[in-house]
C-alpha cells in the first residue's frame, strides 16, 4: 500500500441481498465498520436480520470470538447511496447482475466516494472493465468475487479490469486476507474469471456427451462423484445452480449450447427451483444415481477439456496454476486442483486425448491450448516427469509438498501442518504419502521433536478423505497404515496439537503420536462404523491398548464424538486446555521435548512402545539394556554435572 492510501476502516456494501449481507457480515466479523445499503428500507432490514441470525448461529457453534450483538452493532443500514459511500475506504457493489444497473451504481459511487477509495464489484459474470468505464477512475476499480455464501466460502477472486493498477489489486487482495479468506489473483478480465471458466467444461462436456447419446446423465454423475471424487455430479450441479444460468452464460458468450441443456430450458425444466431439471425432484427421487451407474463413462474426456481450459488461463497470464488449483478447491469444492490432477494424469496423455477428440469431432473446444503443447514439447508432462503445470519433488525428499507445510527450526522442532482446511484437513493418499516422504527424508539428527497440527481453525483432521471412498478398489488402495506406522515409529518424540475435530484417521494419526494436547472445544471420535467401516489406521489396536476395553469399544462401536474433557478423563489425550492457554501449554511441552536428552528420549520411546507388546520380563530386559547404554553417553555426564552446578543441562545427543 502506498503511504498516501488510507488503511481500510469503513466498508460500504451496496446491495443487501444474499451476497451483499453475507459480505457485510464477514467484514463486520473482521472488525470493519460497515454500511449496508439497498434501494428499499425493507430489503436492507431483511439483510440486517439475516446478518443477526447468521451471527447467532456462528456464536452457537462457537465460531465467533465476540458477542454477536457487538459484531452486528458495527453494521449500519441506509437507503441513501451517497451517505453510504461518502466516508467509505472501500465500496463493494453487490447489486443485480445487469451491466446497466451496475454502471448506474458505479457512476453514482464515483461522484460520492472519497477520491482514494477502492471501488469493487462482486459481479460473478460481467466485465470489470465495462463496469469501471462508468467511472472517471477505472484504475481504482476491481472485482472482488465472493462465493455463495460468503460466510462459509473461503475463496475470493481478485480481478483486474483493463485499467486496474497493481496497487488497487494489492489493496483488494490484502483486504480479503484481513477477512481470513483466501484471495486469488485473476489478472485479466476474462469471462467467468477462473473458477467458472474451469467449471464450464465440467458441466458442458458431459452435456455434449449425453446429447450425442455417448453417455447417460446418471452415468456421468456417478462417475465424476464416485470414481473421480468430485463433490457433485455435473448434472446434479446444473440442477442446483439452475440450468438456465449455464444456458445464458453460454449464449451471452456466443458459445454453442449442448442440445440437452437447450431442451431443458425450452421446456422450463430449470432444475431444483422448478421441481424438475435433469432429475425429477417433484415426482421422482431427485439425483438418484448410484456408484454402479458409472461404468464405462469417459471421465478422461471431461478432465482433459477442463485441463485445457486451465492451460489457456495460465498461458494467457490470467492466473497461475497455483491460483487455479486453490480456486477450484475452495470455490468449487474439488478434491484437488485441476492443474495438479492433470499433472497426475500426465499432460501428454491429456494432449493425446484432446487431439483424438479433435480428430473425431472437429470441434474448436478440443483445440489444445498453446501452453499445454509447449509444456509437453518441453518434456514437462506432469508429476512423473518432475514438472508439469507445477514443479515436483523428484524423489530426493524434502520437496515442496502440496497438502502439508513443514518447518524445521534451529532448536530442532519439526512442525508439520496438515493443510487441507477446506476439507477439514482430511487425510488423502497424497497427504499420507507426503507425511511419510517428509519423515523419511528429513535428517533425524537435526530433529529433536515433531509437532503435528491442522491448518485453519476447525479441525486437526476430520479423518480419511471420504471422497470417492465407496468406489475405491481395495487392491489399489495403498497400505493405509503406512503413515500411522511411520509416525508411531519416528525416532523422536511426536506431539499432536489438536484444535477442533479429530476424527477417524485424524484421531488415528494423533494416537500414533506420543503425546496429544487439545483445546477444550475439540471433539474426538471414530465415525468409521457409521460408514460401514472400522478405524483402519491402527485405531482399533491403539485404542484398545490405551483405554479400558469398554471405552475403546464404545468409541469404535458407537461412532459418537466425545468432548476433549472426556478424552482427557479417559486417557485418550494428555490434556484438554482452554483456547487462551493452549499455546502456552503446547510451548511448555515442546520446550521439554526439544531441550531433553535426544538419545534418552529416543530410547525411552522405543522401550515403552516395543516393551508394551512384550512380557514384563522382556520389557524390563529392554529397559535395562537401554539404561546401561545411556550411562555411556555424554548427555548423562552433562545431566549430572548440570544437576550438581544447579544449572539447566545442555544436551547434545552424544
Ligand atoms: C481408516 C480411516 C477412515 C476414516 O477416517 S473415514 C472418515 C471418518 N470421518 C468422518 O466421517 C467425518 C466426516 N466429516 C464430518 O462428519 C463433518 O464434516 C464434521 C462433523 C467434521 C464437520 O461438520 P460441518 O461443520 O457441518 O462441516 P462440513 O460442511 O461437513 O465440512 C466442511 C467441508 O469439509 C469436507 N469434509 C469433512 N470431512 C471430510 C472427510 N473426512 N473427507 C473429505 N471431505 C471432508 C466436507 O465435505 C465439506 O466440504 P464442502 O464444503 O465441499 O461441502
Amino acid at each position: 500500500m502506498r503511504a498516501d492510501q488510507p488503511e481500510i476502516a469503513t466498508v460500504a456494501v451496496l446491495g443487501a441481498g444474499t451476497m451483499g449481507h453475507g459480505i457485510a457480515e464477514v467484514a463486520a466479523i473482521a472488525g470493519y465498520d460497515v454500511v449496508l445499503r439497498d434501494i428499499d428500507a425493507a430489503i436492507v432490514e431483511d439483510g440486517y436480520d439475516e446478518i443477526e441470525w447468521s451471527l447467532e448461529k456462528l456464536a452457537e457453534k462457537g465460531r465467533l470470538d465476540e458477542d454477536p450483538d457487538d459484531v452486528a452493532a458495527r453494521v449500519a443500514t441506509t437507503t441513501d447511496l451517497e451517505a453510504a459511500v461518502s466516508d467509505a475506504d472501500l465500496v463493494i457493489e453487490a447489486g443485480p447482475e445487469q451491466l446497466s444497473v451496475k454502471q448506474d451504481i458505479f457512476e453514482s459511487v464515483d461522484a460520492a466516494a472519497p477520491a482514494d477509495a477502492l471501488l469493487a464489484t462482486n459481479s460473478s459474470s460481467l466485465s470489470i472493465t465495462e463496469i469501471a468505464a462508468a467511472t472517471e477512475r477505472p484504475e481504482s476499480v476491481l472485482g472482488l468475487h465472493f462465493f455463495n455464501p460468503p460466510v462459509k466460502m473461503d475463496l475470493v477472486e481478485v480481478i483486474y479490469g483493463k485499467a486496474t493498477t497493481d496497487e488497487t489489486a494489492q489493496r483488494g487482495y490484502e483486504f480479503i486476507e484481513s477477512l481470513g479468506k483466501t484471495p486469488i489473483y485473476v489478472r485479466k478480465d476474462v469471462r467467468g474469471f477462473v473458477v467458472n471458466s474451469v467449471l464450464g467444461p465440467f458441466m458442458s462436456e458431459p452435456a455434449w456427451m449425453v446429447s450425442a447419446g455417448e453417455a447417460t446423465i446418471r452415468q456421468a454423475d456417478a462417475a465424476m462423484v464416485h470414481e473421480r471424487g468430485y463433490p457433485m455430479g455435473p448434472f446434479e450441479l446444473g440442477d442446483l445452480t439452475g440450468i438456465d444460468i449455464g444456458y445464458h452464460v453460454r449464449t451471452e458468450a456466443g458459445r454453442p449450447v449442448p442440445p440437452i441443456m437447450a431442451e431443458k430450458v425450452e421446456n422450463g425444466n430449470l432444475g431444483r427451483k422448478t421441481g424438475e431439471g435433469y432429475y425429477d425432484y417433484d415426482d421422482g427421487d431427485g439425483s438418484d444415481y448410484v456408484p454402479e451407474d458409472s461404468e464405462g463413462f469417459d471421465h478422461r474426456r471431461v478432465e482433459a477439456v477442463m485441463a485445457n481450459e486451465a492451460a489457456k488461463l495460465v498461458g494467457d497470464d490470467v492466473a497461475t496454476a497455483e491460483a487455479i488449483d486453490t480456486g477450484m478447491q475452495l470455490g468449487a469444492g474439488f478434491p484437488e486442483g485441476t492443474c495438479r490432477r492433470a499433472d497426475d494424469i500426465g499432460l501428454d496423455t491429456i494432449l493425446e486425448k484432446l487431439r483424438a477428440l479433435s480428430d473425431e469431432h472437429s470441434d474448436d473446444r478440443y483445440e489444445p491450448a498453446d501452453y499445454l503443447v509447449e509444456l509437453v514439447e518441453a518434456g514437462h508432462t506432469g508429476t512423473e516427469a518432475g514438472r508439469g503445470f507445477h514443479e515436483y519433488d523428484t524423489g530426493d525428499g524434502l520437496g515442496d509438498y502440496h497438502t502439508i507445510n513443514w518447518e524445521l527450526d534451529d532448536d530442532g522442532l519439526l512442525e508439520v501442518e496438515l493443510d487441507r482446511p477446506s476439507r477439514m484437513n482430511a487425510i488423502s493418499e497424497t497427504l499420507a504419502d507426503e507425511v511419510v516422504d517428509l519423515l523419511s527424508s528429513v535428517d533425524d539428527d537435526e530433529v529433536r521433536a515433531v509437532v503435528f497440527e491442522g491448518a485453519g481453525d476447525r479441525a486437526f483432521s476430520a479423518g480419511a478423505d471420504i471422497s470417492g471412498f465407496a468406489d475405491r478398489d481395495p487392491a489399489q488402495t495403498s497400505e493405509p497404515t503406512d503413515v500411522f506406522t511411520t509416525v508411531a515409529e519416528y525416532p523422536r518424540p511426536t506431539l499432536a496439537r489438536i484444535d477442533g475435530y479429530c476424527l477417524g484417521a485424524g484421531l488415528e494419526l494423533a494416537l500414533a503420536c506420543d503425546l496429544r494436547l487439545a483445546t477444550t472445544d475439540s471433539e474426538f471420535g471414530f465415525p468409521e462404523i457409521t460408514l460401514g467401516l472400522l478405524p483402519g489406521g491402527g485405531g482399533t489396536q491403539r485404542a484398545i491398548r490405551m483405554l479400558t476395553d469398554a471405552r475403546a469399544k464404545e468409541l469404535v462401536f458407537r461412532g459418537e464424538h466425545i468432548s476433549a474433557e472426556r478424552a482427557a478423563d479417559w486417557g485418550l489425550i494428555n490434556r484438554a486446555v482452554d483456547a487462551d492457554e493452549f499455546d502456552d501449554v503446547v510451548g511448555e511441552f515442546v520446550d521439554d521435548l526439544v531441550s531433553g536428552p535426544p538419545i534418552a528420549l529416543r530410547k525411552a520411546k522405543r522401550v515403552m512402545n516395543e516393551g508394551a507388546d512384550e512380557s514384563l520380563d522382556a520389557g524390563l530386559e529392554m529397559e535395562s539394556q537401554a539404561f546401561a547404554l545411556l550411562l555411556t553417553t555424554d548427555d548423562v555426564a552433562e545431566g549430572t554435572a548440570a544437576f550438581a552446578a544447579d544449572r539447566e543441562p545442555e544436551f547434545e545427543g552424544e
